[in-house]
C-alpha cells in the first residue's frame, strides 16, 4: 500500500455544498478506513463567518448529509476527527486576509507535524480560481521548498475552449502543471477505472476491440432528479458542459485510447489526449444537423406528483433554450475506430438513474444459424458504471431440444458480490490518490482543451439557432423520439432497468 504522507488540507469553499456533501464525507471515510496519516488538518476557508466550532458542527456533527449515515460507534471516532478540522474566515480578496491564512496554515503546521504538505483544494465558483490561486502564489505558498504543494481544481474547467485555455494559463502561472489536479469524479468510479482493467488486463477482449468487430459503441448516461437547486448554475451550461465535455469524453477516451505502455499517470494520460484529439470534429452544418440532438424535460406526473418542467425550476429562464438532454453520434478517426460510429446520450429526469456502456459486436461473417433469429441479438460487452456496477456479456447459447434455436444468454460480474470490500466513493479515491501524489485519474491540462474542441462547434450550432429545434420530453420518459432516428439505422437505444441483474437473460422476447 503507498505511504500517505503526513499533510494539511486547505479547503477553499467550506461553507459550501459540495464540501458537506461530498468531501468531508470522503475525509470521514477514509479516516474510518485508515487511509489517513498520522498527522493530518483540514482548514476550511470560505467568506462565511464561522468559528472552527460551527465549522465542525455544520460540516460534521449536524449535517444533513451524515446524520443517518452516522452510527454510534462513529461518536467517538468523530469526536477525535473534528479535532483536526479548523476553519478560517475569508472576508475579502486583500492580501492581508491571505497573509493572515498563510500564518494560519504556519501554526496548524508545526503545531500538527504536517511537514509542510500542502493540499489547496478549490472547491469555489470558478470565477474565484484566478484570484484564490494567485494569493497562494503571492504568499508563497506554491513553493516545494520544505514539503510538496498540490491543487485540486473543481468543474467546470471553463466555459468553451478559449476560456479552458485561459483558465489552464492562469493556473500554470501559479503552479507547475505537476501539480495541478483537475478533478473529474467519474474517474474515480471504480468502474470506470475497470474499463481499463477489463481491455488490458484480459487477453479475450482486446484482439476484438476494434473496427473489424465492433458494430457501434452506445453509452447512455440519465438520471432521475432534475437541476434540483442548481438551475442557475445550470442553465448557463446544459448538458453537453455539464456532463458530456467531462465525464462522458472521459470515459470515450477510455474506450477507444490505445494499450498505455504501462499505468504509469503519464502513459495513461498521454493515450487518452491522443484519443481525444481523434474524434471526428463536426463542422459543416449538415453534419451538426444529423448528429446532434438537444432536448428540454417538460412538466409532467410520476407517481402522482407534478413534476416541474425545466423551464419552472428555480434560476432558470423562462425562455430558457438550455438542453437537458443531449445525444449525439460520432465517429473516431483513427485505424482502430474508422467508420465505427459512437452514439452517447445524457440526460436528466429520465425514467431511472443508470450510466453504463455498451459495445455491440458485428454478427459472426458467416451465419450457420440464420434461421434461428441470432443474427438479431449479436453479442454485447455491458459495462454497468452505475448503479448496480457491474460487467454483463450477452452471448448466444443453444435452446434444448431439435435444431439449432439459439437464444441470447448473460455471463455477468457484480460488484456487489464482493461483500467484504469497500469500494471507495469516487471522492473518496480521488482524494486519496492526489494525497498520495498519483495524478493518474485526474484530467491533464491537454485533454480538457482536447474535450473542448470536439464540443465547442457543436455548443456554436446550438447557439442562438433558430433552425436547431429544442425539443421537449415529458419529464420521466426516455427523451424525446426524434432521438431514435439518430441510431435508427444501426439499432435502438438500450433503455435499460437500474439493475443489471434483472436484464432479461435467456428469454424469447429479449
Ligand atoms: N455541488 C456539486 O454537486 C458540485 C459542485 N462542483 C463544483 O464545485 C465548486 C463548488 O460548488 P458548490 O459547493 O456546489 O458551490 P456553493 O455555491 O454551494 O459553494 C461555493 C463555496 O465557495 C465559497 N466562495 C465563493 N467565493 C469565494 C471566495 N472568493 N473565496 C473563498 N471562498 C469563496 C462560498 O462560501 P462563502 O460565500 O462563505 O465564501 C462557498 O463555500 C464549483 O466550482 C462547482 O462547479 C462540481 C461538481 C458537483
Ligand atoms: O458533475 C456532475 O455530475 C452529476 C452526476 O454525478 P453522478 O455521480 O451522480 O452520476 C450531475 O448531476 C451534475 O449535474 C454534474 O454537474
Amino acid at each position: 500500500m503507498t505511504k500517505t504522507q503526513n499533510q494539511l488540507l486547505v479547503i477553499f469553499g467550506a461553507s459550501g455544498d459540495l464540501t458537506a456533501r461530498k468531501l468531508i464525507p470522503a475525509i470521514l471515510n477514509l479516516a474510518k478506513g485508515g487511509h489517513l496519516p498520522e498527522n493530518f488538518v483540514v482548514l476550511g476557508a470560505s467568506r462565511s463567518s464561522w468559528s472552527d466550532e460551527e465549522f465542525r458542527k455544520n460540516v460534521i456533527t449536524e449535517s444533513k448529509h451524515l446524520k443517518e449515515k452516522l452510527v454510534d460507534e462513529d461518536k467517538k471516532f468523530i469526536a477525535e476527527f473534528t479535532a483536526r478540522m479548523f476553519y478560517h474566515e475569508l472576508s475579502s480578496a486583500e492580501d492581508t486576509d491571505y497573509s493572515k491564512l498563510n500564518k494560519r496554515i504556519t501554526q496548524l503546521d508545526s503545531e500538527h507535524d504536517t511537514e509542510g504538505n500542502f493540499i489547496f483544494y478549490l472547491s469555489v465558483p470558478p470565477s474565484a480560481h484566478e484570484m484564490i490561486s494567485n494569493n497562494l502564489h503571492k504568499q508563497g505558498l506554491h513553493k516545494e521548498d520544505k514539503g510538496w504543494r498540490r491543487l485540486i481544481v473543481e468543474k467546470p474547467f471553463g466555459y468553451d475552449l478559449k476560456t479552458a485555455k485561459e483558465l489552464n494559463a492562469t493556473l500554470q502561472r501559479y503552479f507547475k502543471e505537476s501539480q495541478i489536479y483537475r478533478i473529474d469524479h467519474y474517474l474515480g468510479k471504480e468502474t470506470v477505472q475497470n474499463l481499463l482493467v477489463t481491455r488490458f488486463a484480459n487477453s479475450i477482449f482486446e484482439p476484438l476491440w476494434n473496427r473489424n468487430y465492433i458494430h457501434y459503441v452506445e453509452i447512455t448516461n440519465a438520471e432521475s432528479g432534475g437541476v434540483e437547486k442548481r438551475g442557475g448554475y445550470y442553465d448557463k451550461s446544459g448538458a453537453l458542459r455539464d456532463m458530456f465535455q467531462s465525464h462522458l469524453l472521459q470515459i470515450v477516451a477510455l474506450i477507444v485510447m490505445e494499450p498505455p505502455l504501462s499505468a504509469d499517470a503519464e502513459q495513461i494520460r498521454n493515450e487518452k489526449l491522443k484519443a481525444l484529439k481523434s474524434l471526428r470534429i463536426m463542422t459543416d452544418e449538415k453534419t451538426l444537423h444529423e448528429n446532434t440532438i438537444r432536448a428540454q424535460y417538460i412538466s409532467s406526473v410520476i407517481d402522482g406528483k407534478k413534476v416541474n418542467g425545466y423551464r419552472e425550476e428555480e434560476g432558470v429562464d423562462a425562455d430558457s433554450t438550455t438542453e437537458t438532454y443531449a445525444a449525439l453520434k460520432f465517429f473516431v478517426d483513427n485505424w482502430r475506430w474508422a467508420d465505427v460510429p459512437f452514439y452517447v446520450r445524457t440526460a436528466k429526469r429520465m425514467p431511472t438513474k443508470v450510466t453504463e456502456v455498451v459495445i455491440h459486436f458485428k454478427s459472426p461473417h458467416h451465419q450457420i444459424f440464420k434461421d434461428s433469429g441470432m443474427d438479431q441479438k449479436d453479442n454485447k460487452l455491458i459495462i454497468r458504471i452505475q448503479p448496480d456496477e457491474g460487467v454483463l456479456i450477452k452471448f448466444g447459447v443453444k435452446v434444448p431440444g431439435q435444431g439449432f434455436k439459439v437464444e441470447r444468454a448473460n455471463l455477468d460480474f457484480y460488484y456487489s458480490s464482493l461483500t467484504e470490500t469497500h469500494v471507495m466513493e469516487a471522492y473518496e479515491r480521488l482524494l486519496l490518490d492526489a494525497m498520495q501524489g498519483d495524478p493518474t485519474l485526474y484530467a491533464r491540462a491537454d485533454e480538457v482543451e482536447a474535450a473542448w474542441a470536439f464540443v465547442d462547434p457543436i455548443l456554436d450550432y446550438w447557439k442562438d439557432n433558430e433552425d436547431v429545434r429544442v425539443y421537449g420530453y415529458s419529464a420521466g420518459v426516455w427523451g424525446p423520439e426524434n432521438a431514435d432516428e439518430l441510431i435508427e439505422g444501426i439499432g435502438r437505444w438500450r433503455n435499460p432497468g437500474s439493475n443489471l441483474a434483472d436484464d432479461p437473460g435467456f428469454c424469447v422476447i429479449c
